[in-house]
């Protein structure tokens, strides 16, 4: 770790004060009067972090060696397709390792999962990204190394396609992550390949193990071409909100890779991603991230943003070192730890209350919203039994359940409802979901679940659009001891 020269991170967020928005200003919106403060926010990151430049560029690729180190920027995508940036964000670099995460997703896409585990392994290897290193079973210990990456990048297509066919594939399938389509620094490719013995001599361990099939020159090549594809900061952050988005790409839509092969690309990333500084980003910044040794670091905070870093002076490991500042002061001034998470099982019950017929019909209200996953699969359930089942005296009629301001439904809450509701049903309650796409049980409400209660196993009484037909019901009050919960 060469954090000796890390300066100790503001003790409170320091936001500038909001500048007049200028017209040629990309984050300012059409008609908006104010700069976002994230920007400002951005800016002064990128100003604290400029004071001084420790590290070294590259030497080994001379291109990497050459270029100007004062270089500095910050960007961020959100999972909507916003980009915020500040300082060098628009300067093309080439992706070098950062490339690795994105061909990795692509292999699995093409072969399936396991296909791809039998070939490369996942674990962090704690050694440089250069190690000549196979583990037991003579596999790359993960793809975020040079020796898991080469391997990953000869899968794509192998047996079917030419060195340039493969290499085309992985351009085109890195400009889908990115929304547009990327170019190759041919000089860098060059000045790297022309001294690039310590990938050539990975290659040759590969193939005498028999990791890879194809030619080992023809895999040091096409990786190196791979490494050599051109991009900004603002790029690379899109690229990870196109992870951090399941694998949609926020602007074009396009589902590039599916949210199980993303899921596996960030987890190779958090543990492997960073070399042997893994374990410190970890802890220090707590989401996945990738570093490349042109010093753009990517990192992709899962179902909220992508972001980009570019500094070109790296540390012992090879990563950016004002990059792993700018990571670990923003992770730690914006509360971005992936271990230090909202409370979603709370905040999903959006209102409870109870409504009085004419007639004295009572039914209890639940409104949901947000992402209804198992922990908050667990509150809806033990709210509509405080509510119903353990408050006899009240003889509640029914329940009504509102999923309207509902974003997502887990497929494992839709089991567990339906069967929760399918219970209160046989209960003597009457169930009515207002779900006008009836999102929250799909065919499972329909009585072909898991585990049906006795008598007629549909979930619901009634699905109906809104609310309308409790216009004219009367608001009561909970009751204390309707309150309790346990
Ligand atoms: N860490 C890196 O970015 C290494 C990539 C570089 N092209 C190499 O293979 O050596």
């Amino acid at each position: 770790m060469a954090t000796t020269s890390t300066p100790k991170p503001a003790a409170t967020v320091k936001i500038a004060s909001a500048a007049a928005p200028k017209p040629t200003d990309p984050n300012a919106h059409p008609g908006v009067q104010i700069q976002s403060p994230i920007t400002d926010y951005l800016a002064g990151l990128v100003a604290q972090n400029s004071k001084d430049n420790p590290g070294a560029n590259a030497a080994y690729i001379p291109e990497l060696a050459a270029v100007n180190s004062d270089q500095i920027g910050a960007c961020i995508t959100t999972v909507d397709g916003y980009v915020y940036g500040s300082g060098d964000v628009g300067v093309e670099f080439s992706i070098q390792s950062v490339s690795k995460p994105f061909v990795y997703a692509l292999a699995i896409e093409e072969h399936g999962l396991d296909w791809v585990l039998d070939r490369v392994d996942v674990e962090p290897s704690g050694e440089a990204f250069n190690e000549l290193s196979l583990d037991g079973k003579q596999l790359p210990k993960n793809p975020m190394i040079n020796a898991g990456a080469m391997t990953t990048h000869s899968l794509i297509g192998e047996g079917t396609m030419t060195v340039d066919e493969r290499f085309e594939h992985i351009r085109k399938g890195l400009s889908r992550f990115a929304g547009r389509e990327l170019g190759v620094d041919e000089g860098s490719y060059a000045s790297e390949l022309a001294t690039a013995y310590r990938n050539f001599s990975i290659a040759y361990m590969l193939r005498n193990y028999g990791a890879i099939k194809a030619e080992p020159g023809d895999v040091v090549k096409g990786y190196t071409r791979q490494c050599a594809i051109q991009l900004t900061a603002a790029d690379l952050a899109t690229m990870g909100a196109t992870l951090a988005n399941g694998g949609k790409q926020p602007v074009t839509g396009e589902q590039v890779v599916s949210a199980e092969t993303v899921r596996q690309v960030l987890s190779v990333m958090t543990t492997c991603g960073m070399y042997n500084e893994a374990g410190h980003w970890v802890c220090e910044v707590g989401f996945p991230g990738k570093s490349g040794v042109s010093g753009c670091v990517l990192g992709v905070l899962p179902g909220n943003l992508g972001m980009a870093t570019f500094s070109p002076r790296l540390d012992e490991a090879g990563n950016s070192v004002r990059g792993m500042r700018m990571y670990k002061q923003i992770a730690k001034e914006m509360v971005l730890h992936m271990m230090l998470p909202p409370p979603p099982a709370r905040t999903v019950i959006r209102r409870d209350y109870l409504l009085r017929s004419a007639e004295g019909e009572k039914v209890v209200v639940v409104s949901l919203m947000g992402a209804v996953n198992f922990t908050a699969t667990e509150r809806i359930v033990r709210v509509m039994q405080g509510r119903t089942l353990k408050n006899p005296e009240h003889k509640l009629d029914g329940i009504v359940v509102d999923v309207r301001r509902v974003d997502q439904v887990y497929p494992v809450a839709s089991r567990i409802l339906a069967e929760a509701l399918r219970r209160l049903r046989s209960t003597g309650h009457k169930v009515v979901l207002v779900d006008p796409d009836n999102r929250l049980l799909g065919d499972l409400g329909k009585g072909s679940g898991i585990d049906t209660a006795p008598g007629d196993d549909a979930a619901a009484d009634e699905i109906v659009g809104d609310t309308s037909k409790f216009d004219k019901w009367e608001r009561i009050p909970f009751s204390p001891q309707m309150l309790m919960l346990d």
